[in-house]
């Protein structure tokens, strides 16, 4: 079977689920395991053994033995490779608030290939102060910094009011993916990669399953 190792055909549920299979294959190379079989992934992952078949495949650059599954370093890499971490790519994240800073200060989009290089905001009271070890700079320098330094993605955590502001700003200085944070639709070509990120959208099926789960115990 040839094996695919670019994106066509290749679901976003799968994508979604492969940093977690990085995360359980770092834990087991850190435990100094070798191998790891798509059965006992499925299992300890609790998702389905055929899934996990599948999504493997999809980005292994070789065929997982039938019972003793993959090298763990290997396939690692692939995922790696095929998320595109192994290219670290650099970001600029615009609002410095509440959220901004949560952002900023976690470490661990590094290990997902996402590197914070600058921040921006219009407070004064923010402007040249080091968060997280980055110094928020005023959000008119956004469009120069971004495309003096190649920057292709942006983060979005203003009030969704200047959200396609920001948005536009991003995108003439040659930004190419926005990763948005604010409830707001932006409207950008067809050409900027948009991904919108909707708590309130997650905590509502929450709170309707753990509705139905109550009502299902009365
Ligand atoms: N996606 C989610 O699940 C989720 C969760 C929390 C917050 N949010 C959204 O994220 C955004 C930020 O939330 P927050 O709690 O951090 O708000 P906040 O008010 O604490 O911070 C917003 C920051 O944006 C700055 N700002 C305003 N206009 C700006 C502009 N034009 N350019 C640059 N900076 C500007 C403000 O000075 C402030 O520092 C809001 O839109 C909020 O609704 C989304």
């Amino acid at each position: 079977m040839e094996v695919k190792k670019d994106n066509i055909g290749i679901s976003k549920a799968t994508i979604a689920r492969l940093p977690a299979y990085l995360r359980y294959l770092k834990e087991k190379q850190a435990k100094g395991e070798k191998k790891a079989s798509s059965t006992a992934i499925a299992e300890e992952m609790h998702l389905n053994a055929v899934q996990v078949r599948k999504d493997l495949a999809l980005v292994s650059s070789v065929a997982g033995k039938p019972k003793l599954g993959f090298e763990i370093t290997d396939l690692i890499e692939d995922i790696n490779r095929f998320l595109g971490y192994d290219n670290t790519t650099d970001a600029v994240i615009v609002g410095v608030g509440g959220l901004g800073k949560a952002l900023l200060g976690y470490g661990g989009f590094r290990n997902y290939g996402l590197n914070i290089v600058a921040a921006f905001d219009t407070a004064p009271k923010l402007i040249g102060k080091k968060i997280s070890s980055v110094t928020v700079q005023s959000a008119d320098k956004i469009q120069e910094f971004v495309r003096r330094q190649n920057v292709k993605i942006g983060i979005i955590c203003v009030p969704k009011e200047f959200a396609q502001s920001v948005a536009d700003e991003l995108v003439e200085g040659g930004v190419r993916a926005i990763w948005n944070f604010a409830p707001a639709h932006l409207q950008l070509s067809e050409k900027i990669a948009v991904k919108n990120e909707d708590m309130a959208g997650s905590l509502a099926i929450l709170s309707k399953r753990l509705e139905q789960i109550l009502y299902n115990e009365k």
